[in-house]
């Protein structure tokens, strides 16, 4: 067996938001296809919702296998989450791609930057879906490596008048602020509430367990990406929102089983992202909606095809 390592260097330098939105727009719209009763031919996404290992106290290991019919890919993500760390990232994660026609691993990718930049370019197809016009002002709730990828994909895709960032350690939010000033006009918030207030579109991506964006702030129409909270017994949306917004999810069996803000608020699930996509469900634009976002496997399996066209492997 002889596969290719495919570095995070190679990866960054072809895995732009413009190729990376339309893709994974096709793979949202695939995944709900798959699942609806009247399956086209050769458009089978088996995705199981992942299997989540648990490390005592400290995180997390996720195993997010995926087979695409369509583009013949058969891929599995390996991802960590260790929130507690300090020195290196919180998530790390690689990608292994076998041919679906004998099971020979192709390649192994490095699996952080397709998991940071597929997830924005996720929130990216779900705003271009649900929210109502163009955005111009965005609020960006945490400053992490999530925060820099859903910046820089919206930055790419829309045309934002003023992003708004705010950070539980607010010299976070100045020092992400600062850096960016010169390409957009980006400000840090001293509190939550003053970056929602009137933003059209709000991307939560904390690590917090419990609510830090209320009801009460959001604009009437805004739509909010939330992205973060990714185990059943976590939440950083007020149940009240996400009971009185319109809500869309990557997956119904992934958010039922993994996500506490559905889960812990009762919150009813209006459509998959992906159903929307494929004109099964309506978009409810003029509503304020959200979009949670758990991850999906084939988003990394069609953000991996990319790369591996690229580089003609
Ligand atoms: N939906 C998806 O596909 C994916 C979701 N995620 C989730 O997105 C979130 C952010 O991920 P990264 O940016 O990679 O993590 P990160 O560790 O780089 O950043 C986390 C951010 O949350 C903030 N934070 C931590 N505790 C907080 C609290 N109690 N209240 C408010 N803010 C707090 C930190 O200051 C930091 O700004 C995580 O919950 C992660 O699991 C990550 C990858 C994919
Ligand atoms: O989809 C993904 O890779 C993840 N979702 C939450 C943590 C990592």
């Amino acid at each position: 067996m002889q596969s290719e390592f495919i570095s995070a260097e190679k990866i960054v330098s072809v895995l732009t938001y413009k190729l990376l939105v339309d893709a994974v727009e096709r793979g949202l719209g695939l995944f709900s296809q798959s699942n609806a009763e009247d399956v086209a031919d050769n458009s089978t996404v088996d995705q199981p919702v992942r299997t989540v290992v648990n490390i005592s106290n400290n995180g997390f290991l996720g195993c997010m296998p995926v087979y695409v019919e369509a583009d013949q890919l058969l891929v599995t993500k390996l991802v960590t989450f260790f929130p507690k760390n300090k020195d290196v990232p919180t998530h790390n994660a690689i990608i292994v791609v076998f041919s679906a026609n004998t099971g020979v691993p192709r390649a192994i990718l490095d699996g952080d930057v397709i998991t940071t930049r597929r997830t924005a370019a996720a929130s990216v197809v779900a705003t271009k879906h649900l929210a109502n016009g163009n955005p111009r002002v965005l609020a960006i709730l945490g400053c992490g490596v999530q925060a820099s990828s859903h910046y820089e994909a919206f930055s790419d895709t829309f045309q934002l008048e003023q992003v708004r960032v705010w950070n539980h350690k607010p010299e976070r939010a100045q020092e992400f602020a600062r850096s960016r000033e010169h390409s957009h006009n980006c400000v840090a918030c001293d509190s939550a509430q003053d970056a929602v207030r009137d933003a059209d579109v709000v991307v939560i991506v904390t690590s917090s367990n419990t609510p830090v964006l209320m009801a009460e702030w959001i604009k009437p129409g805004a739509h909010i990406n939330g992205v973060g909270a990714c185990r059943p017994d976590w939440a950083e949306i007020d149940p009240a929102l996400m009971k009185s917004a319109v809500v869309y999810v990557d997956s119904r069996e992934g958010a039922l089983k993994e996500s506490g803000d559905i889960i812990l608020s009762g919150a009813k699930i209006f459509a998959e992202i992906g159903e929307v996509v494929n004109g099964t469900k309506s978009a409810k634009r003029d509503k304020t909606t959200v979009f949670k976002s758990l991850g999906m496997a084939v988003e990394d399996a069609v953000a991996a095809k990319i790369v591996l066209d690229e580089f003609g492997l």
